[in-house]
């Protein structure tokens, strides 16, 4: 990948939000391994949460603990990480993760749907198996997960669910499975807020741009380069961060968005709303850019974007 390496390099945690403001919680972030599910677990350990992560690949679970327990080490940051072998689209595992969880930690706080994908195809290639697995893993995987953290837990005790999308606003070409399933995902965050808000449950989603750069992320479509040019045609002329994404769900997350539920909030640089072919912004800088590096690390990371 053309982008310079120090974009990549290990983060420094830090956080928008005060320290100390989810001890006593246990969350459980799926996909929390990888990309923006590692960067999500980080900001929850930094800000004092217990944390599961779950997902299929038992090395990638053992390599994203490892570098999560190094730095937990490293930063003198007392706070707890388990790993849990879990398919989203297997009902018994799911019901295991949660009961596990529950078992083991005496209670469910947070439950963070991060976890899903799909591979890039023109839809009238799709064969159904990959249909298939694509709106498992990213819809009937969220529903599963939902449904039994409110019926082992949250139903009588509470507790804060929050969804991943994605910018399927105006359709999705070439992902048609997965905008499909991420459409179900807003709709279904909709109707979940509204059931369970009588048992102190709220439900939110973030929606990402196809812009959020992480290795794993990149790697999935075979071609490291992926990113490079998306953010010419996004109004901040950038591409995003993963805390820029993990922010935002620990705000979902916080008693300050305790009367939000239902929503789904954009993280996309405002890309969803530009109509491009009628108005063309003027060429333009690249907005400032959040993220856990020092400021000498950032601009590194703005360098090859604002060449895009
Ligand atoms: C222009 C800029 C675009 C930028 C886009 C970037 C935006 C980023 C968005 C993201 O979401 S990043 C996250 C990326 N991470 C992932 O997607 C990881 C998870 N994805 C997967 O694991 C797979 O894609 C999966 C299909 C969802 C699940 O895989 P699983 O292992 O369960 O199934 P498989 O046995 O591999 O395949 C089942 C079935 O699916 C079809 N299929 C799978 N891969 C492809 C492919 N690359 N091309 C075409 N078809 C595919 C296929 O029918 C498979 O069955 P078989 O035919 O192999 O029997
Ligand atoms: N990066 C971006 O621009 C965008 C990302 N998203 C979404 O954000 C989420 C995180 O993506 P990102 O971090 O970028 O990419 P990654 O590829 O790093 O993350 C995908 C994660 O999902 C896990 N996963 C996939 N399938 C399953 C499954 N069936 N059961 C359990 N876990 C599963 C993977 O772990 P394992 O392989 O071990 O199962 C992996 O940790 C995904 O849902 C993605 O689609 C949405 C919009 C844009």
């Amino acid at each position: 990948m053309s982008t310079s390496k120090s974009y990549y390099k290990p983060l420094n945690i830090s956080s928008v939000f005060r320290p100390g403001l989810f001890e006593n919680r246990v969350a459980i972030v799926t996909g929390g391994a990888t990309g923006i599910g590692k960067g999500i677990t980080k900001e929850l350990l930094f800000l004092g949460c217990t944390v599961v992560i779950a997902s299929r690949k038992a090395d990638r679970l053992a390599d994203g603990a490892e570098e999560i327990r190094n730095w937990l080490a490293n930063t003198g940051q007392r706070a707890t990480l388990h790993v849990v072998q879990c398919n989203v689209r297997n009902e018994d595992e799911v019901k295991k993760l949660i009961s596990t969880t529950v078992q083991k930690f005496g209670k469910l706080d947070f439950l963070i749907n991060n976890g899903g994908g799909q591979f890039l195809s023109p839809t009238a290639d799709i064969r159904l198996k990959g249909w298939n697995a694509v709106v498992e893993t990213n819809l009937t995987g969220t529903f599963l997960l939902c449904r039994e953290a409110y019926n082992q837990w949250m139903k009588e005790h509470g507790g804060t669910i929050v969804n991943m999308a994605m910018d399927m606003w105006k359709g999705y070409p070439y992902m048609g499975h997965s905008g499909a399933a991420r459409a179900g995902v807003v709709n279904l965050t909709k109707t979940l807020g509204v059931e369970w808000a009588q048992s102190n449950v709220r439900v939110n989603a973030v929606a990402p741009g196809s812009s959020i750069v992480s290795p794993t992320a990149a790697a999935n479509y075979g071609n490291v380069s992926i990113f490079d040019g998306v953010g010419e045609n996004i109004p901040m002329k950038r591409t995003g961060t993963v805390e820029e994404v993990c922010s935002a769900v620990c705000f979902l997350l916080s008693p300050g968005a305790a009367f939000i539920t239902g929503e789904t909030i954009r993280i996309d640089g405002g890309h969803s709303y530009y109509i491009t072919p009628n108005f063309r912004l003027p060429d333009s800088k690249p907005t400032d850019v959040y993220s856990w590096q020092s400021k000498f690390d950032a601009d590194a990371a703005k360098g090859p974007q604002s060449k895009l």
